[in-house]
């Protein structure tokens, strides 16, 4: 069985990537990444400037998750803009993703405008949905906000783009929020974004430094709400805005689940930060082995095909 993919008309060799802000910090991780069983990478969220983010300890693997107040430390996006362009003249026949954010809306357009204004052929990932810069709520979560800021953006954004959103938990917020997106030729919707501001207690302390312990949650603590935000999206948006499904991806069989529930992608962040690249391999082989068991050739055999009960 073939676990191939495409989004927004790029061909993928693999259906599984990285999550933005694991194993992509630098060139050497990326190119980690890249020379993996991945069929793509997404850059840590870039923002003008470089930024050395929160006050450490900010990321922990516990048990069945991950907790994280890094606060968007990234080297600014001159890196991996420059990086991205170096790769496509190396490897022209692969598609890359480069995450960012502003700090402000001005920020945003600022950098969004330099990238259109550079020779970047990949794909652009727009985060929404930073849980951890102290005093910035997550942009996707006002809804007037993303409206305004998307209208502004298309006007004069035309490489393909798509959006990174944090989980949703109100049906009435999934038709408001889709309803948006909607309005826009957005490529794709990438769902979810860490679960934020959980808090991990370890005997009668926090877990990490920032926000008194307050952090993004991921890993299996969250697959339930991601599988439910890539359905939602996949019922509600156009069929042109494709969904990458993101959180709770240890094995093929979450892997499959995601696709099952409408994602054309799949990116795996807290196990990746636990195991490694390998866990590319091995979870594709899994999914294979999934498909192989249930005789699917191709992921178009059962993406979306999520059954009801009637
Ligand atoms: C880009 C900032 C993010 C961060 C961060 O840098 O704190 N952590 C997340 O779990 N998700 C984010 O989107």
């Amino acid at each position: 069985p073939s676990t191939q993919t495409q989004i927004a008309g790029f061909q993928f060799n693999n259906c599984l990537m990285n999550a933005a802000g694991v194993a992509c910090m630098t060139i050497a991780e990326l190119e980690e990444v890249k020379n993996s069983a991945a069929g793509s990478f997404v850059t840590k969220t870039a923002t003008l400037e470089p930024r050395a983010g929160n006050p450490e300890p900010r990321y922990r693997d516990v048990p069945l998750g991950s907790i994280n107040s890094m606060g968007l430390p990234n080297q600014g996006l001159a890196y991996y803009l420059n990086y991205l362009l170096d790769l496509q003249n190396r490897e022209p026949e692969r598609t890359f993703f480069l995450s960012l954010v502003g700090m402000s809306p001005d920020e945003t357009h600022t950098i969004l405008r330099q990238v259109q204004e550079s020779g970047f052929t990949g794909l652009t990932e727009l985060n929404l949905s930073c849980p951890n810069v102290p005093g910035k709520p997550q942009i996707a979560y006002d809804f007037e906000t993303t409206e305004k800021l998307l209208g502004e953006v298309f006007a004069y954004f035309s490489k393909p783009l798509g959006v990174k959103l944090p989980p949703y938990f109100d049906i009435v917020h999934f038709d408001q929020a889709a309803a948006i997106f909607n309005k826009f030729p957005i490529k794709f919707v990438n769902c979810v974004n860490s679960i934020g501001n959980g808090l991990y207690v370890e005997d009668e302390t926090v877990a990490i430094r920032p926000k008194n312990g307050f952090g993004g949650i991921g890993g299996e603590y969250i697959k339930p709400t991601a599988l439910a935000n890539v359905h939602a999206f996949y019922q509600r948006l156009n069929p042109a805005i494709q969904i990458i499904g993101t959180g709770g991806v240890l094995t093929g069989r979450d892997a499959f689940e995601h696709i099952l529930c409408g994602a054309s992608m799949v990116q795996v962040g807290t196990t990746l930060h636990k195991e490694g690249v390998s866990a590319f391999a091995r979870i594709t082989e899994e999914l294979q082995a999934i498909m192989a068991e249930k005789g699917y050739e191709t992921l178009e055999d059962f993406r979306g095909k999520l059954k009801y009960l009637g």
